[in-house]
């Protein structure tokens, strides 16, 4: 039976070099896929992964239906047999059903792609509906880690090495960027929660808040 899976975790866990390896596994069986992106770091038409792989793919805009737009490729005489969507977390809910459209009616399989939550760990409107909608939810197996050590299930935006909590949900950015910049590092909850980043952890060693006394 085809499936909707929603392969899902922190940022830099691992999910577009899956996205590439399910693409490569497929294609070197002769299958066709149709790879779709929508803000990759690396730029517009771009699936990438940290590992230095990338392939073309389709850039999603809010009017793109992947349902017609599946259903035209087929109808152009094309073979769709699989479909990819990285960074599924910036799609609009209606796409999602989309998607589960193209499963159910033209049963082919849909893999996606996504972090879950953003930087006030709230839910994402498309990680949203693709809970609500998969066949399955896949944590991905590789851990990324917190600076404790811990495994890190939460995704922090930083400014100056701080960790901050207002702003706009979508902001594309990179993890490991130099602290002058906006950036994002993943943590554990319990770090998330007490907004406890690499940087600001360096800083209290450094500066204990009580100074020893004479
Ligand atoms: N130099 C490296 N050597 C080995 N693995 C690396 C290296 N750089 C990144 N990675 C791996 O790539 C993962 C990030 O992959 P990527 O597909 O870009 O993540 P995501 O799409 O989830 O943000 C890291 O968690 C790490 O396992
Ligand atoms: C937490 C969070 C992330 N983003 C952006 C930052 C990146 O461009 C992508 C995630 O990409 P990755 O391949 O999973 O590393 O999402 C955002 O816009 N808002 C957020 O809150």
């Amino acid at each position: 039976m085809p499936e909707l899976v929603f392969f899902s975790g922190t940022m830099d866990c691992g999910k577009s070099t899956l996205a590439l390896q399910i693409q490569h596994n497929r294609s070197a069986r002769g299958l066709q896929g149709m790879i779709y992106t929508r803000d990759d770091r690396a730029g517009e038409g771009k699936l990438s992964s940290r590992l230095g792989l990338a392939t073309e793919a389709v850039e999603v805009a809010d009017d793109l239906d992947f349902y017609d737009h599946v259903v035209q490729a087929l109808t152009a005489g094309g073979r769709v047999d699989y479909v990819i969507v990285d960074e599924a977390q910036f799609l609009i809910p209606p796409q999602i059903d989309q998607l589960a459209r193209v499963v159910d009616d033209l049963e082919l399989d849909v893999f996606a792609f996504g972090i879950t939550t953003d930087f006030r760990s709230k839910l994402f409107p498309g990680s949203q509906r693709l809970v609500e909608l998969a066949d399955r939810v896949e944590v991905l197996q590789v851990e990324a880690l917190c600076w404790c050590g811990a495994r890190a299930t939460h995704n922090a935006r930083t400014v100056g090495g701080q960790m901050v909590v207002e702003g706009a949900q979508v902001v594309v950015g990179d993890v490991n960027r130099p602290e002058s910049e906006v950036g994002y590092e993943v943590l554990c909850r319990r770090h998330h929660r007490r907004r406890v980043t690499a940087a600001g952890a360096r800083a209290a060693t450094l500066s204990p808040d009580v100074l020893p006394v004479d």
